[in-house]
């Protein structure tokens, strides 16, 4: 074969492999993000590097974010800034809801996905008109799964700009706008009127905040009396050992790569909740046998991780995808590791359910 011909067909080669690489295999898990548009949520291209460097160091030593007053305070912001630099990475790797889900024999992640978000309609015992609020909706995944299974109108709340115009967009796409709809804003202090929802739930959300009961607090006052709530709890387990460095590192690992100001204790939970004015109605480890591991979808996808690692450099060389990406990629990956770690050794838990009720005598 002639060079010229042989340097042709090699250029070809490399378009077509780029081509199926970021086009054609697209996400790890869901077509719909594509590798092309990611963005870092409303942070500039040039201050990426920037606010991630920022995050690192606000973050790196978890426990003193959630105890001295100043550093909570701070939380919040901090935690908006880590969704702007994660959320199209998620979109993109794992699909519309952030959380995790008990793996089901024979199914695929996407509806052992929203087998998890159905229960909590079930929990809720939601019907058509009633009005639930998600507290810490993400992209909106559970929202409109829930909507959808039980016909209830859904208002989510979250700290992250760019996420609530991710979830509209995706609402209108689902023809679910005119039951769920998307307000911006700090779970700490709502602005929402007191007694004004039927229901409640928060999936993976209630983990960011410095003090569960301030966010607990929040959910009884915007609950109407009777009102259930449910929520799927990011906590230690009893196999947690303090004095074991292998469990502290998964822990801190954990809690870094999540924006997490110190996980609670998973006997925390009901207290927390019986002080704020709740009765505990239920309270139970989703992840316990016989649940499937929740962890092995992450675990299953070194491929893809390799695959999207090197799908990111290319975008990021050839200015497509902005500076900085790689570093949260990394990040991310090394997230998942420790998250694996905590499943495997049963000392962490991201699904410890409690379902709630506000007395029905209360204000
Ligand atoms: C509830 C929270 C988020 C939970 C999960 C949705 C996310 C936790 C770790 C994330 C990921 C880790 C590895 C990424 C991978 C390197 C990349 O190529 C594709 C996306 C990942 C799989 C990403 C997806 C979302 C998570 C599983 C927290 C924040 C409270
Ligand atoms: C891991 S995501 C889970 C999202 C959603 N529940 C799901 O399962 O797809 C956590 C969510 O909590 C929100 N959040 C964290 N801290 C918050 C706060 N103080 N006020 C409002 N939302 C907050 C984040 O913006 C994000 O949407």
């Amino acid at each position: 074969m002639e060079a010229a011909t042989m340097a042709w067909t090699a250029a070809g080669v490399g378009v077509a492999l780029v081509y199926w690489f970021v086009w054609v295999m697209g996400a790890a898990e869901v077509k719909g993000k594509r590798a092309v548009d990611l963005k870092m949520g409303s942070i500039t291209n040039d201050k990426v590097k920037d606010k991630y460097t920022q995050y690192w160091s606000f973050f790196r030593r978890p426990k003193e974010t959630a105890t001295t007053e100043a550093s909570a305070e701070k939380v919040p912001a901090f935690v908006d800034t880590f969704y702007n630099l994660v959320t199209d990475i998620y979109e993109w790797g794992w699909g519309q809801s952030f959380h995790f889900s008990p793996s089901l024999p024979g199914r695929s992640h996407r509806e052992a996905t929203r087998v998890h978000e159905e229960r909590v309609a079930d929990l809720l015992q939601a019907k058509p008109g009633h009005r639930l609020l998600d507290v810490g909706c993400g992209v909106g995944g559970p929202m409109r799964a829930i909507a959808a299974h039980s016909g209830s109108n859904v208002v989510g709340i979250t700290i992250n700009e760019y996420q609530v115009n991710r979830a509209r967009a995706h609402n209108r796409k689902a023809g679910l706008d005119s039951r769920c709809e998307v307000v911006c804003g700090n779970f700490l202090s709502m602005p929402f009127s007191d007694a004004s929802f039927d229901g409640a739930y928060s999936i993976e959300a209630t983990c960011h905040a410095p003090r569960l009961e301030d966010v607990y607090g929040e959910v009884f006052r915007v609950l109407k009396p009777g009102g259930l709530y449910v929520s799927y709890e990011w906590v230690t387990t009893s196999l947690y050992r303090a004095d074991n460095p292998e469990h502290v590192e998964a822990i801190h690992g954990i809690e870094r790569g999540d924006a997490l100001p110190g996980l609670r204790r998973q006997d925390e939970i009901a207290s927390i909740a019986k002080e704020v004015g709740f009765e505990v109605l239920k309270e139970l480890d989703l992840a316990l046998p016989p649940a499937l591991p929740w962890w092995t979808r992450l675990k299953m996808g070194r491929i893809a991780y390799w695959r999207n690692s090197l799908v990111v450099r290319v975008l990021t060389m050839l200015r497509i995808a902005p500076k900085g990406v790689c570093e949260v990629h990394e990040m991310l990956y090394e997230t998942a590791q420790h998250l694996t770690r905590g499943g495997e050794t049963g000392i962490f838990t991201p699904m410890h359910m409690v379902l709630l009720r506000k007395p029905v005598e209360s204000k």
